[in-house]
């Protein structure tokens, strides 16, 4: 059986995890898991506990890791024999660990944008809701303004991706961020942005029948 890759990327908000980690699946064959939609899902499940989440996530709040670790590892353990990258998950120290007491990562991406770039992004950021598609008006729009492409309905703007809300936001990313990145660094599987960079640039060079892949543009600082 060919060896499995275990990955998870991590970085601020605005710093392109969903965009880049679902274009990185794809294109490697990863299964593709983002907590926020796991979460986005079981808002929309209205059970109980979708009804608790929302209460986090309506305030841009971390959901507590109990309920985290709940929604995330039995989705993990079912795909105990394939290869995946996360996305969102896990964002805490004890997130981390009870991963590590179900599997151990192979890979875990740092992605370190420049907060001038981050800025620039959520402030240009437009999202479906329901689905958690992801626009840029800049980088890359909607086929009609405003609106999903798959579904057509209208795409809203996040009240924190605001500059004013930003700050604030950074900064709880990084206390929260910092432990899980030093029990990475510390078994040796973690890689900042600047070395994903390389790591891209060589796929570009080897796999140009992957198309998307030549628009993507990766900024490092
Ligand atoms: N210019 C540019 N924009 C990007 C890039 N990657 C993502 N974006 C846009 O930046 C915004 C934030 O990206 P997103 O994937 O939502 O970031 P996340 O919050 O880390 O998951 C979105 O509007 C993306 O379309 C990139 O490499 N260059
Ligand atoms: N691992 C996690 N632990 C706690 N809360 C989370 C986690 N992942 C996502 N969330 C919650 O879901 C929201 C949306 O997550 P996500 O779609 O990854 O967007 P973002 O990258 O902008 O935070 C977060 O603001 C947070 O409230």
């Amino acid at each position: 059986m060919a060896k499995l890759f275990r990955a998870a990327i991590m970085g601020p908000p605005g710093s392109g995890k969903g965009t880049i980690s679902r274009r990185i699946a794809q294109s490697f064959g990863l299964q593709y898991l983002s907590s926020g939609h796991y979460l986005r899902e079981s808002i929309a499940a209205n059970t109980e506990a979708g009804a608790l989440v929302r209460t986090y996530v309506e305030r841009s709040m971390l959901v507590p890791d109990h309920v985290m670790t709940r929604l995330m590892l039995p989705r993990l353990e079912q795909l105990i024999d394939q290869s995946w990258l996360l996305d969102g998950f896990p964002r805490t120290l004890s997130q981390a660990n009870a991963m590590n007491d179900l599997c151990q990562m192979d890979m875990v991406i740092s992605l370190n944008i420049p907060f001038e770039t981050l800025k620039e992004r959520l402030s240009a950021r437009w999202v479906h809701q329901a689905s958690g598609r992801v626009y840029n008006m800049g980088f890359n729009p909607p086929r009609v303004q405003g609106k999903d492409d798959i579904t057509g309905e209208p795409l809203i703007q996040h009240d924190d991706d605001k500059p004013e809300a930003l700050m604030a936001r950074l900064r709880h990313y990084k206390d929260v961020a910092k432990p899980v990145m030093d029990l990475y660094k510390s078994v040796n599987t973690f890689i900042s942005s600047s070395i994903l960079h390389f790591i891209v640039v060589v796929f570009l060079q080897t796999a140009s029948e992957v198309s998307f892949s030549t628009k993507y543009e990766i900024r490092i600082n």
